[in-house]
């Protein structure tokens, strides 16, 4: 599967092992930065960069990280047809995919251990969407506010 990964200064160790992790699982990751640690970096541009990549390329999937994942995931969610979801345990990663069909995951580094972090990413990765009616409504819903509401 092809893979869109971005994080901030806060997220970058985690972002290399994540890379290296997901490689070797025989996914094609493009590294949307940050290129080189940098504390004083900001997230939006490389997050931003990430999402409307996915976007661009459907049936992709996308990994933002930061400290918290907050900012990441919203940075994401500024990009029409991203559905960011901030993970913070197998649960949330999978129902993220399962029920909310999310096509990005928002990771938040100082939260977790590095196997932590790649278990929940593992597990979004690795979850399809349930396709059931009512998230597909639901899912619409959310489409069609931003297809009217966007400019
Ligand atoms: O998680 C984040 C945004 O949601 C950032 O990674 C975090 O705010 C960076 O903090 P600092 O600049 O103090 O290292």
């Amino acid at each position: 599967m092809r893979i869109h990964i971005a994080a901030d200064h806060a997220g970058f160790e985690l972002k290399s092992a994540l890379v290296e992790h997901l490689e070797a699982a025989g996914h094609d990751v493009v590294d949307h930065g940050a290129a080189s640690y940098d504390a004083l970096d900001d997230y939006p541009p490389m997050c931003i960069a990430a999402a409307e990549a996915v976007v661009a390329e459907p049936g992709s999937l996308g990994i933002v990280i930061g400290g918290s994942g907050n900012g990441e995931q919203m940075a994401a969610n500024r990009v029409a047809g991203v559905r960011a979801a901030l993970a913070w345990n197998l649960d949330t990663a999978t129902l993220a995919r399962a029920h909310n069909d999310a096509n990005i995951v928002a990771v938040g580094a100082r939260q977790h251990s590095v196997d932590e972090a790649t278990a929940i990413v593992d597990a979004f990765v690795a979850e399809p969407f349930s396709g059931d009616e009512r998230h597909a409504r639901r899912i619409g819903l959310m489409s069609a506010y931003e297809r009217d509401h966007r400019c």
